[in-house]
């Protein structure tokens, strides 16, 4: 039984929702004395993994819309690796807005639901929904701003797990700050996943006084996520977010055509597996090239939820506390595009200050 109910509604019911939920339920019993394989924090603050309670789910997918979260999350495209069998949750997908979230390649491969879409303010306050999270596709810049409004109309934390700048910008962040409402966002960075290893090791070629000259990061998969990004106009952000996310943690100056980070093709075998190519060369003592090459293989899903499941426990926090706004320690550590990028030694410490309730 969960001691401190923290009531989610999610909006995008794909792969990363299915890694959540089911990663809920996985981390159930989770032993808060001990390390947990998988897990940043077993209890975050006084909030175990199982305080995460489902109440509202949006989706605009035929074969999810009307159905139960706990096989939503199994149905249509959905292909991510199974982590735990979630019992019926009680929680029907209810029909979302769709404004931009379905890009040309969504449009190709799923039917959109027929039914009216819900009154979503109206939804999250009968919810009593505390955190929001947002997971809709890639490039849907006025779905993510019309979630966000509806986040502060209802006075619900707002997670935003895709890289549409909202927490990033002021005029949001004014607007979150205002009605007192907490956000994390924007862009969600995983556990190991391809931007904290690249940024690590750009990073690394500084502390160890080597110029870095030129990067590169290359990343197949084949989920959703990536065969809509085969829509290059839907990838401006993203392409922006995952740049940045590199760039800001090195001091060295590099030319627009000395860095190229991106999603780079749809492998439909693969899954929800990502593959990340990454190549960075640079100079070190007395200008001998040096050049480091490594690859990463890791499901998608699970390597976000690991993340969010503490994103979503420090808006809760943010919440108990009356703060609103961009929740920066949160934002920095767990997402890409934060509104202040701090290199990641200090957001881990940070957040843990963010726990204790220092700052
Ligand atoms: O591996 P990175 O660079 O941290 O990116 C991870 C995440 O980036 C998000 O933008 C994707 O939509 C997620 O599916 C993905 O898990």
């Amino acid at each position: 039984m969960s001691n401190h109910p923290i009531r989610v509604a999610i909006v995008g019911v794909g792969n990363c929702a299915s890694s959540l939920v089911q990663g809920v339920q996985y981390y159930h019993d989770a032993d808060p004395s001990a390390q947990v394989p998988g897990l940043m924090h077993v209890e975050f603050g006084k909030y175990h993994v199982n305080d995460v309670q489902f109440v509202a789910a949006f989706d605009v997918d035929s074969k999810k819309v009307g159905l139960d979260l706990s096989e939503a999350i199994g149905a249509s495209e959905n292909n991510t690796i199974k982590l735990a069998d979630v019992p019926h949750l009680d929680v029907p997908v209810l029909r979302g807005t769709t404004l931009d979230g379905l890009g040309k390649y969504y449009r190709e491969t799923i039917v959109e639901s027929d039914a009216e879409p819900v009154d979503v303010v109206a939804t999250l306050k009968a919810a009593k929904v505390d955190v929001l999270v947002c997971y809709l596709p890639v490039g849907s810049e006025a779905a993510a701003k019309f979630y966000a409004q509806c986040a502060i109309d209802a006075g619900v934390a707002f997670v935003n797990a895709l890289p549409v700048f909202i927490a990033g910008t002021k005029e949001w962040a004014d607007k979150f700050t205002a009605a007192g409402v907490p956000i994390v966002g924007d862009d969600i960075k995983s556990q190991i996943g391809a931007t904290i290893t690249h940024r690590v090791m750009a990073k690394l070629f500084e502390d160890r006084g080597v110029v870095l000259d030129r990067t590169y990061q290359l990343n197949v998969g084949g989920n959703m996520d990536f065969k809509n990004m085969l829509e290059r106009e839907r990838l401006e952000s993203k392409k922006i977010s995952k740049t940045q996310a590199v760039t800001s943690n090195t001091s060295a100056v590099l030319g627009e055509d000395d860095v190229h980070i991106g999603p780079s093709d749809y492998v439909a075998w693969l899954d929800d597996r990502k593959w990340a190519f990454v190549r960075l060369e640079g100079r070190n003592f007395g200008d001998a090239p040096v050049s480091l090459e490594y690859k990463l293989e890791v499901w998608d899903s699970p390597n976000s939820a690991g993340v969010i499941i503490d994103a979503i426990r420090a808006a809760k926090i943010a919440l108990d506390r009356g703060i609103g706004g961009p929740i920066l320690s949160a934002s920095s550590y767990f997402m890409k595009s934060p509104p202040e990028q701090y290199a990641d030694d200090i957001a881990h410490e940070k957040v843990e200050a963010f726990i204790r309730g220092d700052i």
